[in-house]
């Protein structure tokens, strides 16, 4: 039992289910953490090395960030083992394998994470009717295209600037993983006047301390290529992005990728997190010590899940945008104001805020596990 119940504690997980279909290569673990507020919401991450611990860590992060953001949702997360690159007619077998898999889990709603898109949502929508993050043409608000979690990164760093002494008119910022989430922070932070210096994919890192061209990179990755085709600038392997100089650092890529044993490395002022837990609490705790202000990811992340609660009920794309910039601004002072006036870690403010209403949600349920 000890293995089984290795995750559980007093919040969840509720479930932890796997899945294998060996007829078509499906294999995928989902975990429903916690549904005290409501059916579980979070992406479907696609990787060739995930694991059932990456999905309970992401699991439980949007059960803190749908509390968090006040959504009557808990918290779920899917991995399903692949290269999201492969042959789409191979990508979408799987997918649709995995939405009949778990068709008759209704705790857990399905939507778009890394290596999994708006078309991915359409297919899982028409196999089993219950997914969110859907193409316009299913009625949906595709949270990718707008760049719904980039939009709420780009308000939380506005927000977070008061507490910092420099304004975002001029300020460099470096994206790590420059897909869905960074490419539009990128975006929105540029226009009000703050100039992307680094990015980095999956094969490198881009450095131009003149300001690398939005528009020129954004093509070349919606042409498949990456940061390293850019005609411009500096070019160096992925780890590299760390090391570059600037005033706003934003994680947008996979877990744990500052850590104690480089953290060191960053020279950065602010660190907004695109990214689902992309730095350890070590890492976390010597920023916090050496004065850069961290914003954790449950709260400056949470544009995307917003966007799919706002799409369930049938609200439009400006009322998304509308409450994402909302509720992130809001969530953002709440939880600087906690850290600054009580000399916190931003991460324990907010894990208090997000922590007290997913224990109110419980308190109010027949089944509580506290
Ligand atoms: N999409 C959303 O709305 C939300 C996403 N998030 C989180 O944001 C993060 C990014 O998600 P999303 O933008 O959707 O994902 P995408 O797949 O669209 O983009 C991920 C980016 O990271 C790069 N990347 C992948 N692996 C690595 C690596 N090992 N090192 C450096 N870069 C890497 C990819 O490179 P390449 O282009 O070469 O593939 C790509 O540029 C994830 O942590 C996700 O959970 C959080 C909230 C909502
Ligand atoms: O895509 C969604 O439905 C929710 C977004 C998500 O998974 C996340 O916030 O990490």
């Amino acid at each position: 039992m000890s293995d089984e119940f290795r995750f559980a504690d007093e919040l969840g997980p509720a479930k932890v289910i796997h899945v294998h279909e060996p007829a078509i290569g499906l294999k995928a673990v989902l975990v429903v953490d916690n549904v005290a507020a409501g059916p579980a919401i979070g992406g479907v991450r696609m990787a060739p090395d995930v694991s059932t611990e990456e999905c309970f860590r992401l699991a439980r992060a949007m059960t803190f960030k749908n509390a968090a953001a006040g959504l009557a949702h808990g918290g779920g997360k899917v991995v399903l083992y692949g290269n999201p690159k492969m042959p789409v007619a191979d990508k979408e077998r799987l997918i649709r394998g995995l939405a009949c898999a778990l068709g008759d889990i209704r705790d857990y709603i399905f939507g778009p994470d890394m290596g999994t898109d708006e078309t991915c949502m359409a297919w899982v929508k028409d196999e089993i009717g219950r997914a969110v993050g859907l193409p316009r043409e299913f009625g949906g608000i595709p949270l990718d295209e707008i760049g719904a979690t980039g939009w709420g990164v780009a308000n939380a760093a506005e927000v977070a600037l008061s507490y910092c002494n420099f304004p975002l008119a001029g300020a460099r910022v470096v994206i790590q993983g420059y897909g869905a989430v960074g490419r539009h922070a990128a975006r929105f932070l540029a226009q009000k006047g703050a100039v992307l210096v680094g990015a980095s994919d999956s094969r490198g890192t881009l450095f131009d301390p003149a300001g690398i061209d939005l528009a020129v990179l954004d093509l070349l990755k919606a042409d498949g290529k990456s940061v390293l085709d850019y005609p411009r600038g500096v070019k160096s392997g992925r780890d590299a992005v760390i090391d570059l100089e600037c005033d706003i650092w934003i994680p947008a890529a996979r877990p744990d990728v500052v850590h104690e044993d480089n953290v060191g490395r960053l020279k950065t002022r602010l660190v907004i997190q695109g990214a689902n837990i992309p730095f350890t609490r070590a890492a976390e705790e010597y920023l916090h010590h050496h004065g850069v202000l961290c914003v954790p990811d449950f709260i400056a992340n949470a544009g995307g899940v917003i966007c799919a609660a706002v799409e369930y009920r049938g609200g439009i794309e400006t009322a998304a945008l509308d409450t994402i910039a909302e509720k992130v601004r809001r969530n953002t002072r709440e939880v600087l104001v906690a850290a600054t006036s009580r000399r916190l870690l931003p991460r324990d403010a907010a894990l208090e805020l997000a922590g007290a209403r997913v224990r109110k949600a419980m308190s109010l349920r027949r089944w509580r596990a506290s």
